[in-house]
């Protein structure tokens, strides 16, 4: 935290109607067309609800509430560190439309684990998949 060489990225996981949106990284992007939870960097001085919600905005013209913080996982991409910090997201309103992503899925819990994730994710998922089934 805090070091200069870290770019943190905010990631939602966005739940509704018991199903979690999954979205894929087109060819463009680094980590081309593995999938994701969308989200994206922060800003300068930006908090981190606020910057999850502009980058569901932006990305997939969505609006949604960030709800529940989960662990920050940190990453060595390249000659970086990357800080991917999750938070658990309710849908609030909009319909999507891809703006930057290949591709997305409303995907049932028991399947997330079958998508070809960008590495930093797994850990997010892992956590995400046993806080659910203890809440079950
Ligand atoms: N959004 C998002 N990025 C992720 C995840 N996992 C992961 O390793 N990343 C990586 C991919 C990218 O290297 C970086 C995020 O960059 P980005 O390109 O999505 O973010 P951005 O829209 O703010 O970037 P930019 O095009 O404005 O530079 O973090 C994830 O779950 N969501």
């Amino acid at each position: 935290m805090g070091d200069v060489h870290s770019i943190k990225v905010v990631c939602a996981i966005l739940e509704q109607h018991n199903r979690v949106l999954v979205t894929q990284r087109n060819q463009n992007m680094a980590q081309p067309l593995l999938w994701e939870f969308p989200g994206g960097k922060l800003e300068p001085d930006e908090e981190e609800e606020q910057a999850l919600i502009r980058e569901i905005k932006e990305e997939l013209q969505l609006d949604i509430l960030p709800v529940k913080r989960l662990t920050p996982v940190s990453y060595a991409l390249g000659d970086k560190l990357l800080e991917l910090i999750p938070y658990i997201c309710h849908y609030k309103a909009g319909a999507i439309q891809l703006v930057e992503h290949k591709a997305y899925q409303w995907a049932e819990r028991s399947r997330l684990r079958n998508y070809n994730w960008c590495p930093a994710d797994l850990p997010v998922l892992e956590e995400y998949l046993q806080l659910t089934q203890l809440s079950l």
